[in-house]
């Protein structure tokens, strides 16, 4: 049996996917596999030695430690896409509150409950309604800061809007630039794009290089009155800088899936508690995604949309005599394929197919093998200086 330890509401669709005559799957599994999980933080004391691997349902993976599940040999997966489509129709919303008064008009009505007389109640709406007017967002200029999965699918819904976009993105990968909008007008320089923006809306990861992103100085350098949306991780925000923009007039409002106490209360913050990818779809999309990716690890090593080892597949061969399969992880350091080779050749075992890839400081193989090794032959790689885990497939 597979064992793997749930964290967080994960959706049943995703969990239903793992067959229950070959995974036991919930919150008290022990000495699991692998570990399934949302937003929980997850402190590396939680991974005990059986961990292979740490799958996020969803995008951020600022609540998993990385590096650490790095040098132990724990692959970390999340599900880039999945919840995409969700926070783009957020981020919407969240531009619409920004502009029309459609929260303090509905906050008024909610103060007239008792009038008894609908004449009267048309004839308030007529004179007051000045006070709730706004501005649409068809020929304003939006900001996007990050061009991957939600970025590019919200340049496409503001395009539609009749808005023009400026995209911002210096680690823009190849298969998302296809993905972008050939009318993203692509700015080298943040201060430019905040400049030029009458929105602007993040949509990049919290990493060393990115916290406290919008600072003071980012905030000096926006257009007046701009208004900015985060729904990416309140770390990206300094939030001092955020109210000192706020009340000097610089920022016009701030929209923000993360709450700060600094920001409750105020008329020029709308807060939300966190949820920018909680619909039922996302929810579902990021489920299925993490369990169908956690199972090709685990029952053939095949890696997809890890965050810290190479992404790398190998059919089964059929017919092999065994079926057996090697999975190494090692230090990426030179001449450790050929010591592994040389084990199992030692012990007149023949490979049929084999992969290896690199990312960083990990190298990883998968090794199809003729016929199953012994305990002594696997143990004999295990114990070799540099090779990190070994797992039998
Ligand atoms: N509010 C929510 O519920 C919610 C939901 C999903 C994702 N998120 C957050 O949004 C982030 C982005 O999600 P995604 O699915 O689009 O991820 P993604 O990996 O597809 O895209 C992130 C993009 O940010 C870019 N980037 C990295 N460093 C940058 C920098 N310094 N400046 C500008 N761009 C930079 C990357 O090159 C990449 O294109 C996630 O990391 C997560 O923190 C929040
Ligand atoms: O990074 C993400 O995917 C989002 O922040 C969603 O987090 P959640 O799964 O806890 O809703």
């Amino acid at each position: 049996m597979l064992k793997i330890r749930t964290y967080n509401q994960i959706s049943d669709k995703g969990i239903s996917r793992f067959s229950t005559t070959r995974y036991q799957v919930d919150a008290t599994q022990n000495q699991a596999d692998a570990v399934l999980l949302r937003s929980h933080k997850l402190s590396a004391d939680e991974l005990e030695d059986s961990i292979k691997a740490v799958a996020r349902a969803g995008a951020g993976v600022n609540n998993v430690p990385v590096a650490q599940c790095t040098e132990r040999g724990i692959v970390v997966f999340n599900t880039p896409g999945a919840n995409a489509n969700a926070v783009k129709e957020l981020v919407l919303t969240g531009m619409l509150l920004a502009s029309r008064g459609i929260l303090p008009g509905m906050q008024f009505i909610s103060t007239l409950a008792g009038m008894q007389d609908n004449g009267e109640l048309s004839k308030l709406m007529e004179t007051e309604k000045k006070r709730f007017a706004g501005n649409e967002l068809a020929g304003r200029t939006l900001g996007i800061i990050g061009l991957g999965a939600i970025g590019s699918m919200v340049a496409g819904m503001a395009i539609d809007l009749g808005m023009t976009v400026l995209g911002y993105d210096p680690a823009l990968s190849v298969d998302a630039a296809w993905r972008l909008p050939n009318q993203v007008h692509k700015i080298e320089n943040l201060s430019a794009l905040v400049a030029n923006s009458d929105y602007v809306t993040l949509h990049l990861p919290v990493l060393d290089s990115t916290r406290g992103l919008v600072n003071a100085d980012l905030v000096a350098s926006m257009k007046p009155g701009l208004c900015l949306l985060n729904f990416a991780r309140d770390e990206i925000v300094d939030t001092a800088a955020v109210v000192a923009g706020l009340n000097s007039g610089q920022l016009r409002t701030y929209v923000s899936d993360f709450p700060r106490y600094e920001l409750i209360g105020r008329d020029d913050v709308i807060l939300m508690p966190h949820i920018g990818a909680s619909t039922a779809e996302a929810e579902e999309n990021c489920a299925v995604m993490a369990a169908e990716q956690l199972k090709d690890f685990l029952e053939n090593g095949n890696i997809r949309n890890s965050v810290n080892f190479p992404l790398l597949s190998l059919e089964r061969v059929s017919g092999a005599e065994s079926g057996t399969r090697l999975a190494v992880t090692n230090k990426n350091v030179p001449g450790m394929l050929g010591k592994i080779l040389s084990l199992l050749a030692d012990q007149n075992i023949n490979v049929v197919d084999m992969i290896n890839k690199s990312r960083g400081e990990i190298a990883y193989n998968l090794i199809d093998l003729a016929s199953p090794p012994s305990e002594a032959a696997v143990s004999a790689i295990a114990a070799t200086d540099d090779v990190i885990k070994v797992t039998v497939l």
